[in-house]
């Protein structure tokens, strides 16, 4: 067996899922490729801060680096972009963070940050876009931005089952839809890729659930399942279909003016929440012109991945958009971001995106008084106008710093 790369910190317990959370949760991290290596540093040092002032060092986090992406083809040898050992750590640490990895386009390694997402299960991409004061944005109110994306994450078009145009796949698979499948709308056989998108019952209902639950437990006004079920009507349609489905059968869901739309009591506070659907395409619009219609969102893989992004613009970009991946079991918090590879090594980005990760995961702990800190100070860091280039460049009178300095601005004031 080779030797072990990773350093488990002395000191720090494991957590263990469905026990209490200890005081010393040992966290692993993956730095990320990219600008990884300025944002990852920077969250732990804002973290670190705001435990610290929280409980007077009776908690700690001891963060525990694991090696993925290109630093870990630095670590373990040029082909070990996914280490069996780093996968081993991310399950049996349970709770972990990461920053960016890099995914050709066109061709090379598949993404591994989908893989991570597949491999452990972590079927719930959930990315909350709301407005923090005094950001720079485009909209006239961007107070009313406030949505938790429900974004499925191991299946659709995701998947990665599709063969190169002209491959021998590609081939074997356009005879069977041609000659055995009766398909005969693929315009160009000779050249096209093929991409296969899976869509089940099983992964929307298990997607849909945790958003609904999350409305009850947030006491959110509606859910919205965004799909493109006209055109793709067996799996974006089935989607629809399974949510609404869910809604009916496992919260009471009754139809409002005969449905689609239906509506239930949240049990918590008595108070109704809506479950109605909208097609992609015209949501985007919505968001734009509308957004104080929409509160959590449920939509598959591609659908959240295009959603997160368009809504993280209208509330400071993704500079400032935080995530999770969750399972039963499992949860790895990540930005919404790539490395943005121009900005590698310059202490330059936006680090708010990975704090704010951070800062869930420390709610996933239960640790409020810590998150509830890196709030603050982040409003309050933005409420002096100390920003970094990307929303200086859209604000009056700010005061451009660094990545790490604004990570200082951010412990200066908590
Ligand atoms: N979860 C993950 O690990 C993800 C990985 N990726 C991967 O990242 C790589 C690069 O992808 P790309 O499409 O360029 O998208 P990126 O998200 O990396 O960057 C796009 C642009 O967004 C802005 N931006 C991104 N991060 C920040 C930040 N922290 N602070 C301020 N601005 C920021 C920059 O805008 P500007 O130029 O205007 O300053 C940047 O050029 C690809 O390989 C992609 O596959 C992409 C998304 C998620
Ligand atoms: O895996 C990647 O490279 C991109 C993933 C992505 O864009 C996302 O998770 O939002
Ligand atoms: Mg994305």
């Amino acid at each position: 067996m080779s030797e072990s790369k990773i350093t488990v910190p002395t000191g720090g317990q494991k957590i263990v899922p469905g026990q209490p959370v200890p005081d010393n949760p040992i966290i692993p991290f993956i730095e990320g490729d990219g600008i990884g290596v300025d944002i990852t540093p920077v969250m732990i040092k804002v973290i670190d801060a705001a435990v610290d002032k929280a409980y007077g060092g009776k908690k700690k986090i001891h963060w525990m680096e694991v090696f993925a992406g290109e630093k870990s083809t630095q670590i373990y040898g040029p082909d070990e972009w996914l280490s069996k050992e780093t996968f081993d750590a991310l399950k049996e640490f349970s709770v972990s963070i990461k920053g960016p990895m890099t995914t050709p386009v066109g061709g090379g390694i598949r993404s591994l940050n989908v893989a991570l997402r597949q491999e452990l299960d972590l079927y719930q991409c959930v990315r909350p876009v709301r407005y923090f004061k005094g950001v720079p944005s485009p909209l006239k109110d961007p107070t009313k931005t406030d949505m938790v994306i429900f974004r499925e994450n191991t299946e659709d078009i995701y998947a990665g089952i599709e063969w190169q145009a002209e491959s021998e796949g590609a081939k074997k698979v356009i005879k069977f839809l041609t000659e055995e499948m009766g398909v005969t709308k693929i315009r160009f056989p000779n050249t096209s890729g093929i991409g296969i998108k899976p869509v089940s019952k099983e992964g929307t209902t298990r997607l849909v659930r945790a958003a609904i639950k999350y409305a009850i437990d947030n006491d959110r006004r509606s859910v919205t399942i965004v799909h493109k079920g006209n055109i793709m009507k067996y799996t974006e349609g089935g989607f629809r279909d399974w949510a609404y489905e869910l809604a009916k059968t496992e919260f009471g869901a009754a139809p409002i003016d005969g449905g689609p739309w239906c509506s239930f009591k949240n049990p918590k506070t008595g108070r109704e929440i809506i479950v109605k659907d909208a097609i992609a395409d015209a949501f985007l619009q919505q968001i734009l012109l509308r957004p104080g219609e929409y509160d959590v969102i449920a939509c598959c893989n591609l659908n959240g991945d295009y959603i997160s992004d368009a809504l993280a613009a209208q509330v400071g970009g993704i500079g400032i958009a935080p995530g999770a991946n969750i399972s039963d079991q499992y949860a790895c918090f990540e930005a919404t971001h790539g490395t943005a590879p121009k900005y590698a090594g310059l202490d330059k980005v936006n680090p708010g995106s990975l704090i704010l990760s951070a800062e869930m995961m420390l709610r996933h702990l239960g640790w409020t008084e810590a998150a509830d800190l890196v709030i603050k100070s982040m409003e309050a860091a933005i409420g002096d106008k100390v920003v970094t280039y990307d929303f200086a460049r859209l604000m009056d009178g700010a005061t451009e710093v660094s990545c790490s300095a604004f990570g200082d601005a951010m412990i200066e004031r908590m």
